[in-house]
């Protein structure tokens, strides 16, 4: 007789639209995807502004009635009903609030982009380690199937040896005078909110040069070499990064571009008109993904010197039929392919481990460093409140006590 799934209890800090997304993933029936060992229980969200909002928060994903609603990420840190808490705040609240969470003793899975800068997530790190808990950054594409199974073509040498990796992946927000379709207080370009193309848009296309260049090498890993530049928005973010990271060692360069005046796919995400938005190229072949790049669902591989032979794998997102409505109106079913993530977190913690090896610690604070190295090439700096490694429970980053 098969054992009874793992059960993990989530509490939801912050009801914005990834919190929501990531919550509906939670809800869905983990048997849609084929998975039996694990399954997720939503226990709890938080607002930071009432808890009137997290109550309607609670309502719009249709979580369970048990469910409880807080007005403070500091009454929901405490709750003893939930094992883990995936932060969804913008990139300038993951220290502070990652930090409350994992002093309160909750496991966290973080989104993206971890932190501001790599000394905070070092610090993240060593708070997880010392107090034994798991922590990892939300970086949800590396959970796809599709991710997996590219992964392990390039590692079995499908298409030789990986020499170069291109990937992009940019939005065309540009408007008529010559700004951007965001207001200057969105968290997309607002400093104070720890904007910008590179931690929002920048990351993913790291994360496919991370994964195939660095990932996929036998350890001990190199790391690379970075030559970056970067144009500024009229609010001093970042609203186009192009970088080059080099590995001298391994023969390897990736070309990660974002962009938020031209798009990857100008014609719509999901349209492959555009072609690939990352390109893996090997000595044997090419491996090319099409956008967009952070919810990739189809893939080709085209082996060297054969003319016309393509292999198209398309890699479709689950959809739970038995869940409707709402959001983007989904007649379709729920599905997004977030709970692929969860499903890793759920795992991690049936089997004790405080990371992941798809996105280990090392890895997360080696990403960090990069777009360190880029911002220092680009001259981009964020306010000290958002760049500090000193935690404080009362920061206003962490809303009221
Ligand atoms: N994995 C993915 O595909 C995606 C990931 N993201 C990531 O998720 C995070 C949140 O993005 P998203 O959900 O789009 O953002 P939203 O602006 O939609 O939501 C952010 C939420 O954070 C809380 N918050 C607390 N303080 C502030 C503040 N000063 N300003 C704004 N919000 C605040 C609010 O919830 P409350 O007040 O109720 O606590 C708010 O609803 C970011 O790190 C982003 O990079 C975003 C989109 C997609
Ligand atoms: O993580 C993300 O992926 C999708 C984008 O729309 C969003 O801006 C970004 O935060």
């Amino acid at each position: 007789m098969a054992s009874k799934p793992y059960t993990v209890r989530w509490g939801i800090l912050a009801t914005g639209g990834i919190a929501q997304t990531f919550t509906r993933d939670l809800l869905t029936n983990p048997a849609v995807r084929n998975v039996h060992d694990v399954q997720h229980i939503v226990a709890a969200a938080a607002s930071s502004s009432s808890a009137s909002r997290a109550s309607a928060f609670l309502k719009e994903v249709q979580a369970p009635s048990t469910a409880k609603a807080y007005g403070s990420y500091a009454e929901l840190v405490k709750d003893p009903d939930v094992d883990v808490i995936y932060v969804a705040t913008p990139h300038s609240h993951h220290f502070q609030n990652t930090m409350l969470c994992l002093e309160a003793g909750k496991h966290v899975l973080c989104e993206k982009a971890f932190t501001v800068n790599a000394a905070q997530a070092k610090k993240l790190v060593e708070t997880a380690k010392a107090k034994n808990l798991f922590l990892m950054e939300a970086v949800w594409t590396r959970y796809f199937p599709l991710s997996i199974k590219i992964r392990e073509l390039v590692t079995s040498g499908a298409i030789g040896k990986v020499h170069r990796v291109f990937s992009d992946l940019s939005f065309g927000e540009a408007t008529e005078d010559g700004g951007l379709t965001f207001s200057d207080d969105h968290r997309m370009v607002n400093k104070d909110l720890a904007g910008g193309a590179l931690l929002d848009l920048g990351i993913y296309s790291l994360t496919w040069v991370f994964q195939i260049l660095y990932h996929c090498q036998p350890t001990p890993r190199e790391a690379p070499r970075v030559l970056a530049a970067m144009n500024k928005y009229k609010t001093d973010a970042d609203e186009m990064t192009s970088m080059i990271l080099q590995w001298k060692e391994n023969q390897s360069m990736g070309i990660a571009t974002t962009n938020m005046r031209v798009a990857t796919q100008p014609d719509g995400m999901g349209s492959h008109t555009s072609g690939p938005a990352v390109r893996i190229q090997g000595t044997k072949g090419e491996i090319q993904v099409m956008g967009p790049i952070f919810r990739p669902t189809h893939f080709r591989v085209i082996k060297a010197g054969q003319r016309g032979e393509v292999e198209e794998v398309p890699c479709p997102i689950p959809r739970d039929t038995e869940r409707q409505g709402e959001k983007g109106h989904e007649t379709e079913g729920w599905g997004h392919g977030m709970f692929w993530e969860a499903d890793e977190v759920a795992r991690c913690l049936r089997d004790g481990k405080l990371q992941s090896e798809t996105l280990g610690w090392d890895e997360s604070i080696l990403i960090m460093e990069t777009m360190d190295e880029v911002r220092k090439q680009g001259d981009l700096t964020y306010p000290e409140l958002i760049e500090t490694t000193v935690y404080d429970p009362k920061s206003p980053l962490n809303g009221k006590a």
